[in-house]
């Protein structure tokens, strides 16, 4: 026997007994983007602890078109005095673009009906949203177990006084839209008998259809079972002639976390419009998140019309003007969701960034569906740098932020000193201090050797006419120059030779009894991000007698010079 708490609960099949064997979605594509209507300032604005008033709706509404929505469901304009107020100020001061309609929502009811056309007057283009309850439950709890005829007949009656009304209209066209609210947990065949019967009393036409908008109010089912819904309502419109007059619209709700996924499946079985809001703002758990579903569609290389190239200064007026806040995981839009901080990730995004950054057309990196630039993010927050971090993520910081390519086997050593400070501290490390942890460890470290000066070594020889020429100081294929050494205080000029000034200052070292180690990596580059020094050197030492190896870097305007501090700075590291 179930305990109480899930006896409670009916099945899945026996709450949504929906056949249809020979389903079309699970084999299609989505091609193209949907008709989209935000319904921010309705079904969003509803939801708030504190409503927006009406400049706030303003600056909503300016955001919306500036994003490219070209249909907008301004409210409820029969609802409350406010309301009405922000749908006349933009139309009386004339802020609806041409090229977009906006949608009224109001309840099959007379005095609300007539009250919206009062509010259409002016309005060149508009949507008239119709809406009344159809579910078992609804007719049972709110309308006090009315029959299925009774609510039919709401819908009807309104169809009809919407129809007249509009039928008067003489100054701007209206569209129709018509919500069996409550469609996701209403017997199908009953939700399409009001739907075709409200059509009917519309009469689209292939030129001038309705929209029939079919709403998960409340997301009871599976994403599944929303999209068989979607797709008999489609095949029952086109068995009834009806298919190319009619929108068929989606309105999805979150309550099983699911929104997108039904949505999506439901475009699938064949929809042609979606409402939804911006970060998915709504009852409950909230509507449809549209930029999740249209960053989605770019994501697979699919125009949606809409722009969300700035998504941050779209969230953070959206956060001001609502006062909700995006999540920091949020799809798309979270703070956090083009960063790594674990080691593996952050080495694998590494080295999709470097590919991408030499030749590739597609977008192919690891653990990132899009490229963050698309919508206004930059490159920086990708990686950062905590104890999880590894040594790909802070070789990928010191690059992006700091100029330096270390060479890749200079990684682990790097790596494993930041993240030891980031353990320590117990905290993620800002860019500013991983720069400092690396420029302490290993650039120009000069103790307890450090060099002073230093030159090329030049002698005078007779050429073939017997003149005294000043040359180069060479024996064999080396070359000469003298180092001015400090080591424990103790100051010294010695010469080296070398086949260039690395291998010469490693040779006045040895001269000086001071070389334990063998030059065993160099590598330098020039810095492009712009700082004080222009060129990095970076030189690997091997201790003779216990293999140990160090990496030191060094700094300079002066390329060469960069390479001398680089090999001071890995003996330094070697002999500290
Ligand atoms: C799923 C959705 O998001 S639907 C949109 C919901 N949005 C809103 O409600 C926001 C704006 N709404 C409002 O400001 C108000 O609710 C109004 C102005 C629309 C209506 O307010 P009121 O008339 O005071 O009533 P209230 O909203 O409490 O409605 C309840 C009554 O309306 C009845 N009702 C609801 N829809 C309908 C309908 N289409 N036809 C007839 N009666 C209806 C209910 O049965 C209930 O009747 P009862 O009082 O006899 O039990
Ligand atoms: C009014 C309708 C479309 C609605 O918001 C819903 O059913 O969720
Ligand atoms: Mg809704």
């Amino acid at each position: 026997m179930k305990p109480a708490s899930l006896r409670k609960y009916r099945p899945f099949h026996e709450k949504f007994d929906i056949r249809l064997p020979d389903r079309q979605w699970p084999d299609r594509h989505i091609e193209r983007a949907p008709i989209w209507c935000s319904v921010d300032l309705r079904d969003g604005n509803q939801a708030l602890a504190i409503p927006m008033n009406v400049e706030e709706k303003l600056e909503y509404f300016q955001l919306l078109c500036d994003i490219g929505f070209k249909q907008i469901e301004i409210g409820f304009p029969s609802a409350s005095d406010t309301e009405f107020r922000f749908f006349r100020r933009l139309v009386d001061e004339k802020l609806i673009p041409a090229d977009v309609t906006v949608q009224c929502l109001v309840q099959a009811r007379e005095h609300l009906i007539q009250r919206t056309f009062e509010a259409l007057e002016g309005v060149p283009r508009s949507i008239v949203h119709l809406y009344n309850s159809t579910s078992p439950l609804q007719r049972k709890v709110t309308f006090g177990n009315a029959s299925k005829e009774k609510i039919k007949a709401i819908a009807v009656d309104g169809a009809k006084l919407v129809r007249k009304l509009a039928d008067q209209v003489t100054d701007g066209e209206i569209l129709f839209q018509y919500s069996p609210e409550s469609f996701s947990d209403t017997e199908l065949d009953y939700a399409y008998d009001i739907c075709k019967s409200v059509t009917e009393i519309w009469g689209p036409t292939k030129e001038s259809p309705i929209i029939l908008n079919l709403p998960a109010t409340v997301e009871w089912a599976t994403p599944n079972i929303h999209a068989d819904m979607i797709e008999w309502c489609c095949r029952q419109l086109k068995k009834d002639g009806l298919r190319d007059k009619v929108q068929v619209s989606l309105h999805t709700h979150n309550d099983r976390g699911t929104g997108t996924a039904a949505t999506e499946l439901a475009i699938l079985a064949g929809a042609d419009r979606v409402e939804g809001t911006l970060f998915g703002n709504g009852e409950r758990t909230g509507n449809l998140d549209l930029v999740n579903v249209a960053l989605n569609l770019n994501s697979h290389g699919i125009a949606t019309g809409l722009d969300f190239s700035n998504l941050d200064e779209i969230r953070m007026t959206y956060q001001r003007l609502t006062r909700m806040a995006v999540h920091e995981r949020h799809p798309y839009a979270g703070e956090l969701v083009f960063t790594a901080f674990s080691g593996s990730h952050q080495d694998a995004i590494k080295k999709g960034m470097d590919l991408i950054d030499s030749d590739s057309v597609e977008w192919a990196v690891p653990y990132l569906t899009i490229d963050p630039q698309d919508i206004g993010r930059n490159y920086e927050a990708i990686i950062r740098i905590n104890s999880q971090s590894g040594k790909g993520g802070v070789a990928y910081v010191l690059d992006r932020e700091h100029g330096l390519d270390l060479p890749k086997s200079m990684h682990p050593e790097v790596g494993g000193i930041v993240s030891r400070q980031a353990d320590e501290l117990g905290r993620e490390l800002t860019i500013e201090e991983i720069r400092e942890s690396f420029f302490n460890e290993f650039v120009n470290r000069n103790a307890p050797l450090s060099l002073l000066d230093h030159d090329e070594c030049h002698v005078e020889n007779a050429n073939a006419e017997g003149i005294l020429v000043h040359q180069r100081a060479k024996r064999g294929n080396e070359y000469g120059w003298t180092f001015s050494l400090s080591h424990a205080g103790e100051k010294s000029v010695v010469e080296g030779y070398g086949n260039g000034p690395i291998n010469a200052l490693a040779h006045a070292l040895e001269k000086r009894g001071l070389k334990d180690f063998k030059v065993t990596d160099y590598r330098s580059h020039a810095i492009t991000d712009g700082s004080a020094a222009d060129a990095a050197a970076y030189v690997q030492i091997v201790r003779e007698g216990d293999n140990r190896s160090v990496w030191g870097c060094g700094l300079d305007p002066s390329i060469e010079l960069a390479g001398l501090k680089a090999l001071v700075s890995a003996y330094n590291r070697l002999h500290h």
